[in-house]
């Protein structure tokens, strides 16, 4: 059943998937147990929600295009200071609590990941979103000899660019670049709804089951949230990820079911354009 055995997994737990404590634990604990099972997780983790939310204490403004937050430099200060100082944080304190295990680094550390200021359209037209980038280079040394140390790397998706800028990245695309650069056996989106919907907001169909070039041909069409995801899930299972799976963080041992079931919950896509390894989980 279960060949990822040993391989490294790349978990991307969502600000949406993390909105109360007691999943924040149950996280942790699952994390651990995939460790102790023989995989290596690494966790990249996220915090939208929770940037909106310090951004609004301080009377700052939150707004989004096609998924991906604008960030002037004073956003890039908060965003920072609440993934790196605060989200982070708290995910390294769950899992150290059964073991010295977590530990906590950003992008920006040993150059893990660089980035470059990321374009964006809406409606065709280009907009500017500010400092968002997109990793365009990641040296995973860093993240293998933690492994190697037998610890469980917690990471804050923000990148630093060439030009010594800092750059927030939408955490999806983090852990899907980190998934690259590791040749992770698998990458596990958690968030807050069930996998990815056909036809949302009209549905609440799951598409369990998805190829990379069926995924290509409908990523135009995807909502912001989803958007970065599946463009995620794309990107992973094209540069040698074998699955990448979206699955509901809120249900309590989602990650364990995925990896280690007999079938994986929520939606898998797997590369190329036939279907045949989609069903199980090995
Ligand atoms: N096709 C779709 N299927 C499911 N959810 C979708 C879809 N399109 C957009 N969404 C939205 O994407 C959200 C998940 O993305 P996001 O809010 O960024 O979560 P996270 O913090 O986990 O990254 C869902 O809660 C839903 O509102
Ligand atoms: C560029 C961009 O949008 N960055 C994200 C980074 C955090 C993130 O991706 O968190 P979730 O996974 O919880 O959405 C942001 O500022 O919200």
């Amino acid at each position: 059943m279960n060949r990822v055995r040993g391989g490294a997994v790349v978990v991307k737990f969502g600000g949406n998937a993390m909105v109360d404590a007691s999943l924040k634990r149950a996280f942790a604990r699952d994390v651990v147990e995939l460790w102790r099972t023989g995989l290596r997780p690494v966790v990249v983790h996220g915090g939208g929600p929770q940037i909106s939310a310090m951004l609004d204490l301080l009377g700052l403004e939150s707004r989004f295009e096609a998924g991906l937050r604008v960030t002037t430099p004073e956003t890039m200060d908060v965003v920072r200071m609440v993934l790196s100082g605060r989200v982070q944080r708290e995910l390294v304190g769950h899992i150290n609590e059964h073991g010295p295990f977590a530990v906590g680094m950003t992008g920006e550390d040993a150059h893990t990941m660089t980035a470059v200021r990321r374009p964006a359209r809406v409606d065709g037209r280009p907009v500017d979103i500010g400092l968002v980038g997109d990793v365009v280079d990641v040296n995973p040394g860093v993240v293998r000899t933690l492994l190697e140390e037998g610890h469980i790397p917690v990471v804050s998706p923000v990148a630093r660019g060439e030009d010594g800028q800092v750059y927030n990245v939408n955490a999806d695309l983090a852990a899907s670049a980190l998934a690259v650069a590791l040749g992770a056996e698998r990458l596990v989106m958690l968030t807050d709804v069930e996998g990815l919907y056909a036809n949302w907001p009209h549905s609440t169909e799951v598409i369990e089951h998805l190829t990379a070039d069926a995924l290509d041909g409908m990523l135009p069409g995807l909502a912001s949230g989803m958007l970065p995801k599946m463009e995620g899930c794309l990107r992973a299972v094209r540069g040698g990820v074998r699955k990448a799976h979206v699955l509901d963080g809120r249900v309590p041992h989602a990650v364990l079911r995925g990896l280690l079931g007999e079938t994986s919950p929520g939606t898998t896509v797997v590369p190329g354009s036939s279907p045949d390894h989609c069903g199980s989980t090995v």
